[in-house]
């Protein structure tokens, strides 16, 4: 028989919307000095940190076995003894805190003992809730992946986030859930913002507004507007290998440009044709908390991701999606035609 995985589909819910709760509060407040850079030059917040340990907290309590494989952790922290990293570390505690134990008004998560009666949890607790994220991942068993802000730079700019947690079983993504505090649940109303997606392996992907609580379920289809849905920073997608692309499918409408997975939803609720990430350069590996939930919401909407060869996107190698090179999501029907332009744009730029 078949699992359904509706506990791990509820708790995953409740620590998405906990964390997006959080970031959504602290983004109005937050100061300069609550982002660091990492090593990579990226940028990571204490919204980053906090919501990583809340969705840790969380799934520690509801599967205190499963390992977690979280883009965030504590070493920049940890290693500085500075008045202003320890201002940071409280903010975490305090934030982490509020999260857990706040009453939440979608999900019932008193099964596994989160709500107004958590105990508080110590900043040592907090980080080592944080640093549960080292898991190294890999082929067999159970993971979750998390990344507690995709779209940091969309985040500090106001614009796209996504919080986003996957359930891998033996490399195959069985739950994804990603919420989107600032997505419009229609573009024609953008006051409404705030959409929570939802796929499970075999069930289907659907689409919960903040606001309310009914829920619609997605299909994806080759009629939606032929736009393609990119990254909005160019450093993460070559924007000029997509613009051929659009020449060569004959595309005239710009292309949608969103941080994070928020595209993935896009997609599959038919805001637009595909999912374009084409490499700006050598070197770099995707992450599998970068695409993991959004590949389980497209292909439960009845579409379709691969890497831009065609490849399947490999969720059992690690931390990343190893060679896969450049990335596709489209209805079935548009992927041959997709990936013959992208190998032509690809000729077309070699030889410029
Ligand atoms: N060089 C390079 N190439 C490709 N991807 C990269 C690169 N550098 C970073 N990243 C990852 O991009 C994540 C942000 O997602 P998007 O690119 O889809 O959105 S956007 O760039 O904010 O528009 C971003 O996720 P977050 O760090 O969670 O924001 C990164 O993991
Ligand atoms: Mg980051
Ligand atoms: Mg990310
Ligand atoms: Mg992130």
């Amino acid at each position: 028989m078949a699992l359904t995985y509706a506990l791990e589909k509820q708790v995953a819910i409740s620590a998405v919307l906990r964390a997006c709760s959080l970031t959504s509060s602290v983004f109005n407040k937050l100061v300069k000095n609550e982002t660091v850079t990492k090593n990579d030059k990226s940028p990571v917040t204490v919204a980053d940190y906090s919501a990583q340990a809340v969705i840790s907290a969380i799934l520690a309590r509801a599967f205190p076995d499963d390992p977690i494989v979280g883009e965030e952790d504590t070493k920049t922290l940890r290693g500085d003894a500075s008045a202003e990293v320890q201002l940071l570390k409280d903010r975490i505690t305090s934030l982490a805190n509020d999260a857990l134990r706040e009453p939440l008004k979608l999900g019932d998560d008193k099964a596994w003992r989160i709500g107004p009666d958590t105990p508080v949890l110590t900043t040592e607790e907090l980080l080592d809730a944080i640093d549960r994220g080292n898991h190294p991942g890999g082929p067999s068993g159970r993971l979750w992946t998390v990344d507690p802000i995709d779209g940091t730079k969309g985040f500090l700019r106001g614009e796209q986030y996504a919080v986003c947690l996957a359930l891998i079983v033996d490399s195959e993504v069985k739950v994804g859930v990603i919420g989107c505090p600032n997505l419009p649940v229609d573009w024609n109303n953008p006051e409404d913002k705030g959409v929570l997606f939802v796929a499970v392996k075999g069930q289907g992907t659907e689409q919960r507004p903040f606001s309310g609580s009914g829920s619609s379920q997605l299909k994806l289809s080759a009629s939606t507007p032929r736009r393609l849905l990119e990254s909005y920073e160019s450093g993460h997608s070559s924007h000029g290998l997509s613009e051929r692309v659009s020449k060569i499918l004959g595309i005239t409408e710009a292309p949608l440009r969103l941080d994070s997975q928020v595209k993935y939803g896009a997609l599959a609720r038919g805001d637009g044709m595909s999912y374009m990430r084409m490499p700006t350069g050598v070197g770099y590996k995707e992450k599998i908390w970068d695409h993991a939930s959004g590949n389980l919401l497209v292909t439960e909407a009845g579409g379709i991701v691969t890497d831009s060869r065609g490849e399947p996107l490999n969720f059992g190698l690690g931390r990343t999606l190893g060679e896969n090179y450049g990335i596709i999501g489209c209805a079935k029907e548009d992927h041959s035609s997709i990936l013959k332009a992208i190998a032509q744009a690809q000729q077309e730029s070699a030889k410029a």
